[in-house]
């Protein structure tokens, strides 16, 4: 897919609804001038890692469990150069908050099993190009619309790499969500596209309970027991949440959640696995998922906050992982947030907003 290089604001009208907040920037809503459809977009620098991340998902755009790109264009606001991607608008929000939102009905364990092979068909997709997603995280999992029969697709390829492609440091550098990041990340092995892997153990074992497997107390990210922890694989699963849980289920994500990654499962034989499989003739036990997150509502947005914290604190180099206190980190929207509300300034979008202004100005003039 070609750049577009004349201003976005020429096909789309920027609305001011903010679909959501991430490390890199807002996606905001927009709205094709011509044929009035929403879309999402998500505003990136241009920079070597911003290009990687808007191919790798041009490349996977287009397969039913992928959130698509529909347009891509190169604009440039005060002199800084910026990428600017126009994707499906996911209106059904994430995973979680849907099951979180579920009410007295129960999720059951089948349910389960559906999501799951829908998150294994994009990563099949993926693994097939050659692509290793990378930050496989609930974040990451967008519902197309709030219907109960809607597809649930991935998204965010920011730490997306290809596998395929020689480079002396493998795929060494990190993917660092550390809830979901395999353990081999967290130490200087090399891992590939088996981090996928991992990150699909650790949200089935949420899907199935409703906390993470490798669980810290106080919801403090990567506390270093809780490293102890992931690197040595230590979990359990605990009663009453597990009792009714299959064994079927408890085998695919031992399989799955394997700290050497040599070990671990590929996405193939995930998707030959009975439970996946066979996911519609998985029973239709109730779980504990809903109510525990739940209970745990204010803990699971402190343990998101934590984690964004932690990947902006972190800089990470093809040789080493070093993990800056937030304090050091310049990230400013991040920054902002954590003190309560950005301030519009320094934000592209912005920018780009003035744009929208002067050219909606100009309208009212001529
Ligand atoms: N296509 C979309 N439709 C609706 N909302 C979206 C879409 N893409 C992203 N969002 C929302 O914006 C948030 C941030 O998007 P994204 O994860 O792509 O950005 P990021 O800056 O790379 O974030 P992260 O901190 O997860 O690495 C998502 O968690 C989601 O809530």
């Amino acid at each position: 897919m070609a750049f577009h290089e004349y201003p976005v604001t020429q096909d789309y009208r920027i609305s001011r609804k903010v679909l959501g907040v991430g490390i890199n920037g807002k996606v905001v809503e927009c709205e094709h001038r011509q044929s009035g459809d929403k879309f999402a977009l998500k505003v990136l620098r241009d920079t070597q890692k911003a290009r990687r991340e808007v191919e790798l998902h041009v490349m996977a755009s287009g397969h039913g469990h992928v959130v698509s790109v529909h347009d891509v264009y190169k604009n440039s606001y005060n002199g800084v150069d910026c990428l600017l991607v126009v994707m499906e608008n996911m209106k059904g929000g994430e995973l979680f908050n849907r099951i979180q939102e579920r009410g007295q009905k129960a999720f059951t364990e089948r349910e389960a099993a559906g999501i799951v092979n829908e998150i294994c068909s994009a990563v099949a997709h993926l693994h097939r190009m050659s692509i290793a997603h990378r930050d496989l995280k609930p974040e990451n999992l967008l519902y197309v619309t709030t219907a109960s029969n809607a597809a649930l697709k991935l998204t965010d390829f920011g730490f997306a790499k290809k596998t395929d492609e020689s480079e002396p440091q493998g795929l060494k550098t990190a993917c660092f969500t550390p809830y979901y990041c395999a353990p081999e990340v967290l130490g200087t092995e090399k891992y590939d596209k088996s981090c996928d892997l991992w990150s699909i153990g650790v949200i089935m074992y949420i899907l199935l309970c409703g906390y993470p497997p490798f669980y810290s107390q106080h919801g403090q990210p990567m506390s270093p027991g809780m490293k102890a922890k992931i690197k040595s694989g230590q979990y359990t699963f605990p009663s009453p949440e597990w009792d009714c849980v299959s064994e079927a289920a408890k085998d695919l994500i031992r399989k799955l959640l394997r700290t050497e990654p040599t070990e671990r499962i590929t996405i193939e034989q995930t998707m030959e696995h009975k439970w996946i499989s066979h996911y519609r003739r998985v029973p239709d036990t109730p779980l504990f998922t809903s109510s525990n997150l739940n209970d745990q509502r204010e803990q699971w947005t402190d343990m998101q906050d934590e984690m964004e914290a932690t990947l902006a604190s972190m800089r990470v180099g093809p040789e080493n992982i070093q993990i800056k206190s937030l304090g050091d980190s310049n990230n400013k929207l991040l920054a902002k947030r954590r003190k309560g509300g950005a301030s519009p300034k320094d934000d592209p979008m912005d920018d780009i907003k003035e744009e929208e202004k002067d050219d909606e100005e100009e309208k009212m003039i001529s």
